[in-house]
């Protein structure tokens, strides 16, 4: 399978506070990767500096080998839910329509076949009978499905989604797994930061174990084991029982 991200050697800095050293690593495609780690350990801040939101102090991040400039509309974000504004006034149909801007130029007003993919998306996160409520009346849940049909909008190669499944209930976990899955298998692919250590291995096929730099990196059955993570988190770990 080819590379579709290649990450070498990246470091980064909030102004003197260094934040991600000598980060590098290639993902490959049509995988499903968790990037797992301790709070504080640079998580958002790497997808943050992969996307160009924030700038790298050294190092090189190449997408389908081309720079984020030109391979941005093949790529696709899910911020965290709580970095964004959801009093905002605007409904979710516009949130998922807007998603396409890159592929309807930012001066254009979204056609009907725009609409139609934003509805499109919106019926595959079960989220169709909500399109025309503002955001600021759905649920934490619903709001996250609304991100997911974003997403799904914008057709992308290479999803990146942040905490996608942090205050969701099962039903919606469920639902963003199987989407996850279905893009996976559509040969997509997906990179989820990520917090449950217990559904690491079931939910994902590699792991990405972070802490300021990469601690591991690979398939999820041969890197997520109790070294590893003892290494990214430290201390004892008391919940994955008799886990290697
Ligand atoms: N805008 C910012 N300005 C200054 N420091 C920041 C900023 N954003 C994050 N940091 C710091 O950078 C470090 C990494 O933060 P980041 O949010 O990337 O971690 P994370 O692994 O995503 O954490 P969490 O699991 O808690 O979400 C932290 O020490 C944080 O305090």
């Amino acid at each position: 399978m080819k590379s579709v991200l290649t990450v070498e050697n990246v470091s980064a800095a909030y102004r003197k506070d260094q934040v991600l050293t000598d980060v590098s690593f290639q993902i490959k495609q049509g995988t499903l990767t968790s990037i797992v780690g301790p709070n504080g350990a640079g998580k958002s801040t790497l997808l943050k500096v992969l996307l160009d939101l924030i700038p790298s102090i050294t190092g090189k991040v190449t997408f389908f080998g081309e720079k984020y400039k030109t391979a941005k509309s093949k790529i696709g974000y899910v911020p965290q839910r709580g970095s964004v504004d959801w009093d905002f006034p605007t409904n979710a149909l516009d949130v998922v329509t807007m998603g396409q801007y890159g592929k309807i130029g930012w001066l254009k007003w979204p056609q009907k076949e725009h609409k139609q993919k934003a509805l499109a998306a919106l019926r595959e996160m079960k989220m169709e009978g909500f399109a025309h409520r503002q955001i600021s009346q759905l649920s934490g849940g619903q709001q996250q499905r609304v991100f997911l049909a974003r997403a799904l909008a914008q057709d992308a190669d290479l999803y990146f989604l942040d905490e996608p499944l942090a205050g969701v209930d099962a039903t919606t976990e469920k639902a963003i797994m199987e989407t996850l899955k279905m893009l996976k298998e559509s040969g997509k692919t997906v990179m989820v930061v990520h917090h449950d250590l217990q559904t690491v291995e079931e939910y994902f096929d590699h792991v990405l174990l972070l802490n300021k730099t990469v601690i591991a990196h690979g398939p999820s059955h041969l890197t997520f084991t109790r070294e590893n993570i003892r290494k990214a988190y430290g201390g004892t770990l008391h919940w994955m029982g008799e886990k290697r």
